[in-house]
């Protein structure tokens, strides 16, 4: 099972997710995180910067990327990372990667896994959950065994991205995202999730049937997960009670 921590803010979240990775760089300067965007890891990004670590040898890989978009566009993945995480953190841009930037869309799925698999593999997966239940751009019934691709997004997504657009027609189609297998060989997964309108889906993730119903149960088959929730996202969760107990009550040298 995951281990489930549930504080009462995002800033609360995004600091003990800033204190894993945080932790991380101190053993491995050279670390590779997975970048997630959305607008879910904005306090962790916000309380890492805080902390002023020389994060300069940290390589990143984002989890997805639009496919359509004009280059340059600000709500291109590439930009957001930019914007959101690479200038704040102090990261160096060459050593973050999106999955798709320059070159043919057909391989990009392949260079990426390669390009992962030459870092040695992701070492922290920061990541959000979207309505539907997708992490990454893994829409329901998305393989639990896929690696990046393109995917076609739901209307639902393109919906609830439509808020960083000028209007729905503009937000892409398609992207190219991590695929559940690729997130599932990360060797630490942090789900973070705020606001009763996750709180189905981080039910579902975390307690409900494995299924590609609802991709973000994939973490379930993972050894090391941290899922962090403020208390609307945490609403639905049945053993939420136990979930608190346990955290109350871990040893001193238990860390994320
Ligand atoms: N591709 C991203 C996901 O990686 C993200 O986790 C999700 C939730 O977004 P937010 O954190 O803004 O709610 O939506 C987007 O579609």
């Amino acid at each position: 099972m995951a281990e489930v921590v549930i504080l009462p803010t995002s800033a609360e979240a995004g600091d003990l997710a800033a204190s894993a990775i945080a932790s991380l760089v101190s053993r491995r300067p050279d670390a590779v995180l997975g970048l997630a965007t959305g607008s879910t890891p904005l306090s962790t990004w916000r309380a890492l910067a805080a902390r002023g670590l020389d994060l300069s040898r940290v390589r990143g890989f984002a989890l997805d990327e639009y496919v359509g978009l004009p280059a340059g566009h600000p709500e291109s993945y590439r930009a957001v990372i930019t914007r959101e995480v690479v200038e704040p953190l102090g990261l160096t841009p060459s050593l973050v990667r999106v999955p798709y930037d320059d070159g043919p869309l057909a391989t990009a799925g392949e260079r990426y896994e390669a390009a992962i698999d030459a870092a040695g593999g992701v070492d922290l997966q920061i990541l959000g959950i979207g309505t539907t239940g997708h992490i990454g751009f893994n829409e329901p019934g998305s393989s639990f065994a896929s690696l990046t691709r393109v995917k076609t997004l739901t209307e639902q997504t393109r919906a609830d991205n439509a808020r960083f657009f000028e209007s729905l027609d503009q937000v892409p189609m398609h992207c190219v995202t991590q695929g559940l297998g690729t997130i599932l060989r990360a060797r630490h997964l942090v789900l973070l999730a705020f606001g009763e309108r996750k709180a189905e889906a981080v039910a579902g993730a975390v307690e409900g049937p494995v299924t590609a119903s609802l991709p973000g149960s994939a973490i379930q088959l993972h050894p090391h997960v941290t899922v962090i929730v403020d208390e609307a996202a945490a609403s639905r969760l049945r053993f939420a009670d136990y979930y608190r107990h346990a955290w109350a009550n871990r040893f001193d040298w238990e860390s994320l």
